[in-house]
């Protein structure tokens, strides 16, 4: 039995629940119950504190965890990194407030700066060898300067709804982060086995996120010509139609290249093209 500690309810709640659900592991979750164990895989999951997934992880307590790069680097503890997996995409900035004449970093020097990320902010202030008074607080960071308690700040920013309804502007960006899968040191073969396996599925998810499903018609003579803008997996599906002279070409295209690709394939004549979305992938 492999345990897996992920975040009890926060921004990387749902995501994490949802990923390990999009493998085909399921498990009855309720939010009175701090642990439970997957009905088809050999999964226990524990929900915690985010901020400590890193050490539980590296104490063993858990075997793999799900947590921020922020918070892991933040910890020093990047080094438990397994894998990357794309949601819960945010950015540590500084910010000050809007009214503020702010041209450079250097303008930090001597200021009360405060954040949930200590470690973070000093190693980019010394970088730049900026001298700053950084003060420590768990939450409700973007208040601090306009009840005196700081000049500037440094969080976590996304959309940066919470920086304008402050007053603040983002000045620097400090760290940009996403969601990782980190996994204990010194894990037994056998749970290094049911690690794998969990691997294998989230990279199937992950590719098929990534991939989209492309049907479309095209006169023979272009068949040639498309297949070169959508290689799929190893080529494409080739299938004649019933009216003569026309084909059906079937391949997997790259969500980022997708409406570039889009664009090529009606310049060539193609038509009545489809594009779903693909639930696991293999390759
Ligand atoms: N606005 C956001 N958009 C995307 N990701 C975010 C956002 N805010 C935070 N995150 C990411 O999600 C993680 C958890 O954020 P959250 O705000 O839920 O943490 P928390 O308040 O410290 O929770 P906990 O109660 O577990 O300690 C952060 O460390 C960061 O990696
Ligand atoms: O740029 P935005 O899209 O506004 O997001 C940024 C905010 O999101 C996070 O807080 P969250 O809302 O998770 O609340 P918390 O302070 O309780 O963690 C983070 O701490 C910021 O305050
Ligand atoms: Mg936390």
């Amino acid at each position: 039995m492999l345990r897996i500690a992920i975040q009890k309810s926060g921004r990387l709640s749902d995501d994490s629940l949802k990923l390990i659900r999009e493998c085909g592991i399921s498990f009855i979750s309720s939010s009175l119950k701090l642990k439970t164990e997957s009905t088809n895989f050999p999964l226990e999951i524990l929900f915690l504190r985010d901020d400590d997934i890193p050490g539980y992880v590296a104490d063993g307590v858990a075997d793999i965890g799900i947590v921020g790069q922020n918070v892991l680097v933040e910890e020093g503890m990047q080094d438990l990194t397994v894998e990357e997996l794309g949601f819960s995409k945010c950015r540590l900035s500084l910010a000050v407030p809007k009214a503020d004449n702010y041209s450079s970093i250097e303008d930090l020097n001597g200021k009360n700066i405060a954040t949930s990320y200590p470690n973070l902010l000093q190693s980019y202030l010394t970088e730049r060898g900026v001298q700053a008074n950084i003060h420590t607080i768990s939450g409700s960071v973007e208040i601090a300067p306009s009840i005196g308690l700081a000049d500037a700040i440094c969080d976590i920013v996304s959309s940066g709804s919470t920086l304008i309804s402050n007053g603040l502007k983002e000045v620097e960006r400090v760290f940009k982060s996403q969601a990782v899968l980190i996994a204990n040191k010194e894990l037994s073969d056998e749970k290094r086995e049911i690690l794998e396996k969990l691997l294998f599925r989230i990279n199937a998810v992950q590719r098929s996120q990534r991939s989209k499903y492309i049907l479309l018609n095209a006169p023979n003579d272009k068949v040639a010509e498309i297949s070169k803008l959508l290689p799929g997996v190893k080529s494409p599906t080739v299938l004649p139609l019933l009216e003569e002279g026309w084909s059906s070409l079937h391949s997997v295209v790259n969500e980022d290249d997708f409406w570039d690709i889009i664009e090529k394939l009606k310049a060539t004549g193609a038509q009545g093209i489809l594009v779903v979305p693909i639930e696991k992938m293999i390759i």
